[in-house]
């Protein structure tokens, strides 16, 4: 299957360490999700994906050869520091855009009407786009990494600022693509809009990738928990070794479980104390699984 594989990345900016050994891939008709706190590195990611930075090592393939200027220019980018001409109208610039990718006029204009119909921007074409709001500015720079067609999708915070009618509208226009059979990667900070729309997540601190797989994957922690919804005040747990609570309230009491059959010993004594009106495991939520993640001191904190 096709895929991007960004392997062993690495770039320092003078004495900063941006990225040290990066790696993970995205596959053909997939939304991959690349989360980070500021600064860990994903811009940087990107502009070597987009071959506008040189890696100090490492290289980034897709279907499997090193990217080139003709893989690149059918790349679809949409970068952070939006770069859009403030005074030049909607439709003319997506024209120009589309004619430098090598459109001919036809399916410029084509490739145009198409996007601005589809990202509700059909009444802005003729607009200057420094008179457009900023999420409709961003529309604008969607359509923009569109109008190519690209192969291979990379949006650096497409999602940054836009609300909530125009979130659904970008989600479905990149399901869409992914469905068409493009790689889709974005970097965002909303991880519940992250959790709902992708396929796989990666998640990079400091310039190294911790985890990456999809939520399932990330969740199968090696230290499972579970909830009881049962007898108060969890002082029935006394006793339970390799287990440890992380949160009571009241009834409801959650677990992490780090004996490798503990929990039927929890279920006992629970149901030993009082009833038991449920017992499952529980299911992190993405905010739940980076800020483990990304609080686990793994000694890089401050590298060069
Ligand atoms: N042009 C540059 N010169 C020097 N340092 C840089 C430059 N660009 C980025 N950095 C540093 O490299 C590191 C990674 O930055 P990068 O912009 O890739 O992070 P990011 O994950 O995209 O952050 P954010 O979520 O804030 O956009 C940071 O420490 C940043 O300060």
């Amino acid at each position: 299957m096709a895929r991007l594989e960004v392997d062993s990345l690495t770039k320092s900016y003078g004495g900063v360490r941006a990225l040290s050994e990066t790696s993970f891939e995205v596959h053909a008709g997939e939304v991959f999700g690349f989360v980070g706190s500021n600064g860990s590195g994903k811009t940087t990611t990107m502009r070597i994906l987009l071959g506008v930075l040189e890696p100090d090592s490492g290289e980034v393939r897709w279907e499997g050869s090193p990217l080139d200027r003709e893989v690149r220019r059918r790349i679809g980018y949409m970068p952070e520091e939006r770069g859009l001409y403030p005074r030049m109208k909607v439709g003319d610039q997506l024209a120009y855009l589309a004619r430098l990718y090598g459109l001919d006029t036809a399916a410029a204009r084509d490739a145009v009407e198409q996007w601005t119909a589809r990202l509700g921007l059909s009444e802005r074409v003729g607009d200057e786009v420094q008179k457009l709001s900023l999420g409709n500015q961003q529309r604008v720079q969607l359509a923009a990494a569109l109008m190519h067609a690209p192969d291979i999708l990379v949006l650096d915070e497409p999602f940054s600022g836009l609300d909530p009618v125009a979130v659904e509208l970008m989600s479905q226009v990149l399901r869409e693509e992914a469905a068409r059979g493009v790689p889709v990667l974005f970097s965002s900070h909303q991880l519940d809009l992250v959790e709902r729309l992708c396929d796989r997540v990666g998640i990079i601190k400091n310039g190294r990738m911790v985890a990456s797989g999809t939520l399932d994957q990330l969740r199968r922690t090696e230290h499972p928990q579970w909830i009881i919804d049962g007898p108060s005040s969890a002082g029935w747990l006394n006793g339970v070794d390799g287990v440890q609570v992380l949160e009571t309230d009241g009834a409801r009491t959650t677990v992490e479980v780090r004996r490798a059959g503990a929990e039927q010993q929890v279920l006992q004594a629970a149901m030993a104390a009082g009833p038991v009106r449920e017992f499952a495991p529980a299911r992190p939520s993405l905010t739940d699984l980076y800020r483990d993640v990304v609080s686990t001191d793994d000694g890089q904190e401050g590298e060069q």
